[in-house]
């Protein structure tokens, strides 16, 4: 069944949405009265579709399409998913419920991006207000995987089908039970972000020496392991009481100003936005915006090895896209973008790279034939004894490619494999691979005939490959 979003609001965010959604496979179809809401749009998913995909190993599912429409009634036809991304206005986002209830099909479930309103406040005088909750997102909606889920009066259905379309997107829908304004992380950030105009304000410091502060302290800290667990290792062996102990009293010395709030006006926002012009005015908000995906993309892929928070979460969706391979000839065995972390000082794919996307390449045979995890594990495996790697043209970050896998000889213990690793936009060979691999018993780490079955899917390739 095609799978529809519509997407009320297409600023900042909506369009973080509407790229998430169209990137991951979903028609996405936009309501904005703003006429130039489609270019901006068309910015936001080109950010997107550069850095998204260079999250994962596995395929990308088939780009949906997004379609921009002239009123909400139309937007919403078929979508089994709304999420409204209006301005930040209470009147204006009762409005919206009030259409989108007239037209959006019963069971389909409204979700809010509100920074701050409670459910219960959008619910309020609607139809039929167990159809709507919060679903906040964070900036870039296409890359950072949080959405605080809170439900107020919405059904159990409705929360759990939201989350569902959520972990489809590849997000992480984190289910808040009880509403407060602002929710649970703009709570956080409001507070850090109260304090941090003080500090500016007092003259203790400048904006960009408080994000020093931040990117090269406890910024790091927080994207892997958040508060708390962070705060029981700070207090040693004793753990947590102990670090409670030891810095518990702090709380009643002048460590924050946050009960307080520094008056808001012109000179505070002029001297906020001056020093932030110094700090970073020489880059666009576009130049930005990617200096940020990269070192994002950079961070997550990251801990997708260590499989820590962020990271393991696209590491298990990453294995959620990975399909069987496709039986046609050659045999398709990766299709992926380049990402960032894979870019040498020359500003294409370092060449030990090539080593991985091969090895990458012949892993998909094996599992292909039936050399996969289990018959590994059962004590059977093949190891490389040669490569021949040719590179043949440049490969940049963020392009598309795929590779193209021939057996050339598949004999008793012999396995002998011709890779092309071609350019999606134009199928240009960029690189080309002569690889030979040995059957081995990984029990006496000899070479050994192939099980039968796997040596039967070889052959079998290996005629259908011929010539
Ligand atoms: N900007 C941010 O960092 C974040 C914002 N949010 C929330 O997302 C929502 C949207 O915020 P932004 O995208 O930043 O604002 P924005 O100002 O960038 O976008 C709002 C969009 O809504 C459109 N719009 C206005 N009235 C409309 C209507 N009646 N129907 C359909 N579209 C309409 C506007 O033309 C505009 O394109 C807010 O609720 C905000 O709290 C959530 C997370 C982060
Ligand atoms: C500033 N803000 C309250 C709109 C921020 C958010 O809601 C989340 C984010 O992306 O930081």
């Amino acid at each position: 069944m095609e799978k529809i979003a519509a997407i009320i609001g297409g600023g900042v965010i909506g369009g973080g949405w509407a790229a998430r959604f169209a990137l991951m496979g979903w028609q996405v179809r936009v309501f904005d009265p703003d006429p130039e809401a489609e270019r901006k749009i068309g910015e936001v998913m080109a950010n997107a579709e550069r850095a998204l995909p260079m999250l994962y190993e596995s395929p990308m599912p088939k780009r949906g399409e997004i379609t921009f429409h002239d009123t909400i009634a139309e937007a919403v036809v078929g979508a089994t998913y709304v999420q409204e991304s209006v301005p930040e206005r209470l009147e204006i986002k009762q409005k919206v419920y009030a259409e989108l209830q007239k037209h959006v099909a019963e069971n389909a479930v409204l979700a809010s991006s509100t920074s701050g309103f409670k459910p219960s406040e959008l619910q309020e005088g609607a139809a039929r207000p167990q159809q709507i909750l919060v679903a906040h997102p964070f900036n870039p909606v296409y890359l950072l995987p949080l959405a605080e889920v809170v439900p107020g009066q919405a059904s159990l259905e409705v929360i759990e089908k939201a989350s569902e379309t959520l972990r489809d997107i590849g997000m992480y829908p984190l289910h808040i039970k009880a509403e407060i304004d602002a929710h649970v992380a703009d709570r956080l950030l409001e507070a850090v972000w109260r304090e941090a105009l003080w500090l500016i304000k007092d003259g203790i410091c400048t904006t960009e020496e408080l994000d020093d502060a931040i990117r090269y302290g406890f910024g790091l800290r927080w994207a892997q392991m958040g508060l708390f667990e962070t705060y029981r290792i700070a207090g040693g062996e004793a753990g947590m009481k102990h670090f409670m102990a030891q810095f518990g009293p702090a709380l009643k010395w002048p460590w924050t100003k946050l009960m307080d709030v520094p008056e808001f006006n012109n000179d505070l926002v002029d001297l906020i936005a001056g020093q932030s012009d110094d700090q970073s005015g020489h880059m666009s908000i576009r130049e930005l915006e990617r200096l940020r995906d990269n070192n994002l993309v950079a961070m997550m892929r990251a801990l997708k090895g260590q499989e820590a928070a962020a990271g393991k979460l696209i590491r298990d969706h990453d294995a959620r896209l990975r399909g069987p391979l496709a039986d046609e000839v050659p045999l398709v065995t990766v299709r992926r973008t380049v990402p960032v972390d894979w870019v040498d000082v020359n500003g294409h794919m370092n060449e030990g790279r090539y080593g991985q996307v091969f090895s990458d390449a012949s892993e998909e045979l094996m599992a292909h034939v039936g050399a996969d995890r289990a018959y590994i594990d059962a004590g059977n495996s093949y190891f490389t004894a040669e490569t021949n790697i040719k590179y043949l043209d440049e490969t940049l970050v963020g392009e598309e490619f795929f590779v193209e896998t021939r057996v050339a000889l598949g004999e008793g213990k012999k396995l002998r494999l011709l890779h092309e690793m071609k350019r999606a936009s134009d199928g240009a060979v960029l690189s080309s691979c002569d690889q030979f691999l040995l059957h081995v018993s990984l029990e006496t780490r000899k070479s050994c005939p192939p099980l039968p079955d796997v040596l039967a899917a070889v052959e079998a390739l290996a005629d259908k490959h011929a010539g």
